[in-house]
């Protein structure tokens, strides 16, 4: 008989959810609640045949949100619940069974990742108070890179930070990670091969994966350290902050904004942060839209350059998220940057077939895979693995 796990992915004023059946040729329910809380807050998804719905839900708050999701699983009971995490710091280094003690420790990360994990948790919250009696998991961007050896997680900084505050680097999207070097081994036949996975959503990061563990990656304590992202700076000059503070007089609520909401595409462009539009500004001659894409594509082989540092040996590079899977144009740009990495771009197939779609775009020399990420059916699965786990 067919199971259902249902997937919960919380953000400040969203909630992203998918069923999962355990029978991957068995369709999917999934769908977006946003603009949660405010006047044209809305609920949209696709139901079991296909066919995609969108509701009214004025003024809904999270809890509301999920009792409408509820009205929309057709009936079907989920036999648990898992729920992305975005901050596990260093206690979590796999999924999680949740009970009050584990809810009180990722309370106490939430400082850590400030736009994550107090939205996580309260969709966390109101499914406990919903499905009282269904088992449910957390499981944790931050996990999969707590295989990080301490050469790439510590900073240079004094070590009482690290000891008595966690001060270290965690990195981030590591369902996503884990996921598409997963496929990468399975498609390619090379069972544990050394890739550079680049993670391009509206948070973007890149990831060193050797025999299917994390060595390095571009995020840090913070969803905030690394590539240009959609609104986030990435990296600056850490003397940055203290230069705005001083000589501009910026409050660190200021400085913490600009840095998350208004940096980035966005930032740089002074237009947008999606790269759609971005991408049709530049064929217009928009020379903020080609100099945000310029930067971005430049960062991130930067990025990928980096951490090749970490591997034994390159077998090729992964490109996932919204913008990886259906951009060729940036795919072209960060690869025509890396000439010293012995790649061979396939323009045709990069440029006509693969659009969002699993494939191989290498002519030749290390592999290039497209591979869309799945981080729902990651989390479903590592949900059912840990309440095998507690079953046993
Ligand atoms: N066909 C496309 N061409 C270029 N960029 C695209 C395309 N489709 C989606 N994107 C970009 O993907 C980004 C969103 O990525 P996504 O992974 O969906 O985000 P999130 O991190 O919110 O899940 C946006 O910048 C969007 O413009
Ligand atoms: C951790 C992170 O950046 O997540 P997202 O891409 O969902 O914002
Ligand atoms: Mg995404």
């Amino acid at each position: 008989m067919e199971t259902w796990v249902l997937v919960i992915n919380c953000g400040s004023s969203s909630i992203k959810y998918a069923l999962v059946p355990e029978d991957p040729s068995h369709p999917r329910l999934s769908g977006l609640a946003e603009r949660l809380s405010s006047s044209d807050a809305r609920l949209k998804g696709t139901d079991s045949h296909g066919e995609s719905f969108e509701q009214a839900l004025a003024g809904a708050d999270h809890a509301r949100a999920l009792e409408a999701i509820l009205e929309r699983l057709e009936g079907r009971l989920p036999v648990a619940v898992g729920h992305r995490i975005v901050h596990g710091g260093e206690r979590f280094t796999r999924a999680a069974l949740i009970d009050d003690q584990v809810v009180a420790a990722i309370e106490q990360t939430a400082a850590l990742a400030p736009l994550h994990n107090p939205a996580n948790l309260t969709g966390l919250a109101a499914t406990r108070r919903l499905f009282p009696d269904l088992p449910q998991v957390a499981v944790f961007d931050t996990a999969f890179h707590q295989s990080l050896p301490p050469r790439a997680y510590r900073y240079g900084l004094p070590e009482a930070l690290y000891r008595d505050h966690a001060i270290r680097r965690y990195g981030f999207h590591g369902t996503s990670h884990a996921y598409v070097s997963r496929r990468a081994d399975a498609l390619s036949g090379l069972e544990g091969g050394g890739w550079l996975t680049a993670h391009l959503g509206n948070g973007c990061s890149t990831c060193a994966v050797w025999q299917g563990q994390s060595l390095d990656t571009s995020m840090g304590l913070t969803p905030l350290e690394g590539l240009v992202m959609g609104t986030r700076s990435g990296d600056v000059d850490p003397g940055l902050h203290a230069h705005l503070s001083r000589q501009l007089g910026w409050s660190l609520e200021r400085i913490d904004e600009v840095l998350n909401r208004g940096s980035g595409l966005l930032g740089l462009s002074g237009l947008t942060n999606d790269m759609r539009e971005l991408e049709a500004a530049e064929s217009d001659g928009h020379p903020g839209a080609a100099l945000a894409i310029e930067v971005f594509c430049y960062r991130i082989a930067k990025s990928l350059a980096a951490l090749s540092c970490a591997l034994p040996r390159l077998d090729g590079l992964v490109f996932t998220g919204g913008i990886g899977e259906n951009s060729p144009r940036v795919r072209e740009r960060v690869i025509v940057l890396l000439p010293h990495f012995g790649l061979q771009l396939n323009r045709t197939v990069n440029g006509e077939t693969i659009r969002g779609e699993e494939g191989r775009i290498d002519a030749g020399g290390r592999q290039l895979w497209v591979i869309p990420t799945d981080e729902e059916g990651q989390i479903a699965t590592e949900t059912r693995q840990r309440l095998e786990e507690t079953a046993a």
